[in-house]
């Protein structure tokens, strides 16, 4: 019989076999450590393994989730190579989810560049040799039709959130087609470490359309179809469905992040989604966010005023278009009007710069935009001859673009330069760090894409600052999911952008950093989410009503938790009542 507590409430009811006595429920003891919402490892407290029916499957010790994280971190550290590291991740956030996260929180600086930019292009590129369980749901171009059954295979009903990639163009790797899954892997897992985002709201999608590079789809490992890439109509046809399932599934409130879609798909993708979804483009509009951060604080530096710079791009794609797109909003914003403010702009592409009449290459209507009336010139270093820019932005994965003649003059012309070396990972960088503080001899202010440790010059240390879109789409996600967004225009990555740049501290700026420290970058997410939170209902884009009376109170309780909770402490406390 059920015993009654003292309020006269039917007490739950505990079973005994053998003498042992277990909780009823449907999750066994069993389940709980083998699955990694639930798993504790060592962290379950005797009274929890023994009323759980697990004691004797751990060791004796109980150890606190800190004394774990400083476990993980020896562990960690005894592995020399960053993929090992990698899959290390990997297993981690398998087997213990809030373990994996407060390791992740406690030791950003050692964890990001592994889970995320440079190693994930590197677990990318090895694909077939990581590649363990499900971390990603693959839709393949042969589910066309079905793709909404696809969907429905994914365990959590409750998802929020999608970052979705087609391996269209991975990081600066170009196709890659599905051996691209772990980018978006890599994007939902700091949806959660930076933007506390719950992580059981995060799905990461690989579209599997197929890889137009033969050397990856020939080769016998690879896990994709060995197919070319879809025609437009088709290609469309399939994420327009894919789209529209997620809707049916999730509901319009989903959020959807695209992630390393091949130029001309995204571009395309973006225009026809913008307004009709909760969307946005990372590679076109999270570059925007930070480059337009980066550069806010490069006009504090060097105390000329935005207007004032002329900025160049090396390469004309997703990010380049993305950044200049923003960077004209800014100019508006200080008063110039639409001809004034793209006349600041410069793009060159691989067939020089983007001018109208230049006889090679057709130009498509996003590089138009910003092309010039002039004479076509041809090379890097003539473009900078010509235009003198102040800021020189590469986005173009072209390994050493930024020879060492148009680092010189770009110090010849400049007594504070800009060196933006965005692309990704370092094997596609413009140029290194110690190049850029080489040969502008100390003078620049340095940005990367991937991290890139302070360099030692003649003495002197210079410090490097990580341009990358880590600092914004975090707190984006979180924003946007948090109110139920439905669309984000481009005053929401405006709001992103000057969230990032409000961190930033006269000390920053002495040290030539563009950027606050990694170390605040969940604070920025916090800070970016109520904004862009405020932002929405403010202008009537929120769809969760009713209006929050506290939008950091309505923010803070939806982020997730990555301390353990007790495993029975409410059952126990129940009981006992
Ligand atoms: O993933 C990164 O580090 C930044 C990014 O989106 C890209 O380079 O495509
Ligand atoms: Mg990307």
């Amino acid at each position: 019989m059920p015993k009654k507590s003292k309020r006269g409430k039917k007490k739950p009811e505990l079973n005994f076999i053998g003498g042992d006595m277990y909780v009823q429920g449907e999750i066994s003891g069993l389940m709980r450590l083998g699955d990694k919402f639930f798993n504790k490892d060592t962290a379950f407290t005797i009274e929890e393994r023994q009323l759980l029916g697990i004691h004797g499957l751990l060791p004796p010790v109980v150890r606190s989730i800190e004394e774990q994280v400083e476990l993980c971190l020896m562990q960690f550290l005894e592995i020399e190579s960053d993929l090992l590291k990698f899959s290390y991740m990997l297993d981690l956030l398998a087997r213990n989810e809030r373990l994996f996260y407060k390791f992740v929180a406690t030791h950003l600086d050692k964890c990001l560049p592994i889970i995320y930019t440079p190693t994930v292009g590197q677990a990318c590129l090895n694909a077939p040799t990581i590649y363990e369980q499900p971390v990603c749901l693959f839709i393949t171009i042969e589910d066309k039709g079905h793709v909404y059954d696809v969907l429905k295979n994914w365990p959590q009903q409750d998802v929020r959130v999608i970052c979705v990639t087609d391996g269209g163009r991975i990081l600066g790797l170009g196709d890659l087609g599905a051996h691209g899954y772990s980018i978006p892997k890599g994007k939902v897992t700091l949806y959660t470490a930076l933007g506390k985002v719950r992580p059981q709201y995060c799905l990461p999608v690989c579209l599997d359309v197929g890889c137009n590079k033969p050397q990856i789809r020939d080769d016998p490992l690879y896990m994709g179809l060995k197919r070319k890439r879809p025609s437009r109509t088709e290609y469309d046809e399939f994420v327009d469905e894919f789209m529209e399932a997620v809707v049916s599934r999730y509901g319009p409130n989903c959020l959807v992040q695209f992630e390393d879609i091949g130029n001309t798909d995204a571009f395309r993708l973006l225009t026809r989604y913008r307004f009709k979804y909760s969307m946005f483009n990372d590679d076109i509009q999270g570059a925007g966010v930070i480059a337009l951060a980066g550069i806010t604080s490069a006009v504090n530096i060097t105390n000329i005023k935005l207007e004032d710079h002329r900025v160049l791009f090396q390469g004309a794609g997703e990010a380049a278009l993305g950044i200049a797109n923003l960077l004209l909003v800014a100019l508006k914003t200080e008063g110039l009007n639409d001809n004034e403010a793209r006349s600041r702009i410069w793009l060159r592409d691989s067939k020089g710069l983007v001018a109208y009449n230049r006889p090679q290459g057709h130009l498509t209507e996003y590089k138009l935009a910003f092309a010039r009336r002039r004479l076509p010139i041809e090379k890097l270093e003539d473009c900078v001859r010509e235009i003198k820019p102040t800021i020189l932005i590469g986005v173009s994965a072209q390994y050493g673009a930024f020879t060492r003649e148009v680092l010189e003059l770009m110090a010849l012309y400049n007594k504070t330069p800009v060196i933006f070396a965005m692309s990704n990972p370092p094997s596609k960088a413009e140029c290194t760090a110690e190049a850029a503080f080489k040969y502008t001899r100390g003078k620049c202010i340095f940005a990367s894409g991937s991290p890139s440790s302070p360099i030692e010059h003649e003495g002197k240390t210079y410090y490097t600052t990580q341009v990358n879109s880590l600092y914004g789409f975090p707190g984006v996600v979180m924003g946007a999911t948090a109110c139920a967004i439905a669309h984000l225009p481009p005053a929401v990555f405006v709001v992103a952008s000057h969230t990032i740049s409000d961190f930033c501290t006269d000390e920053d700026y002495r040290q030539y950093r563009l950027l606050p420290p990694l170390s605040k970058l969940c604070a920025i997410a916090f800070e970016i989410a109520c904004n862009v939170v405020e932002y929405a209902y403010k202008n009537n884009l929120a769809r969760r009503k009713p209006d929050p009376t506290d939008i950091r109170a309505f923010v803070k309780h939806q982020m997730y938790d990555c301390n353990y909770e007790p495993a029975i402490k409410t059952w126990l406390e129940e009981y006992n009542k």
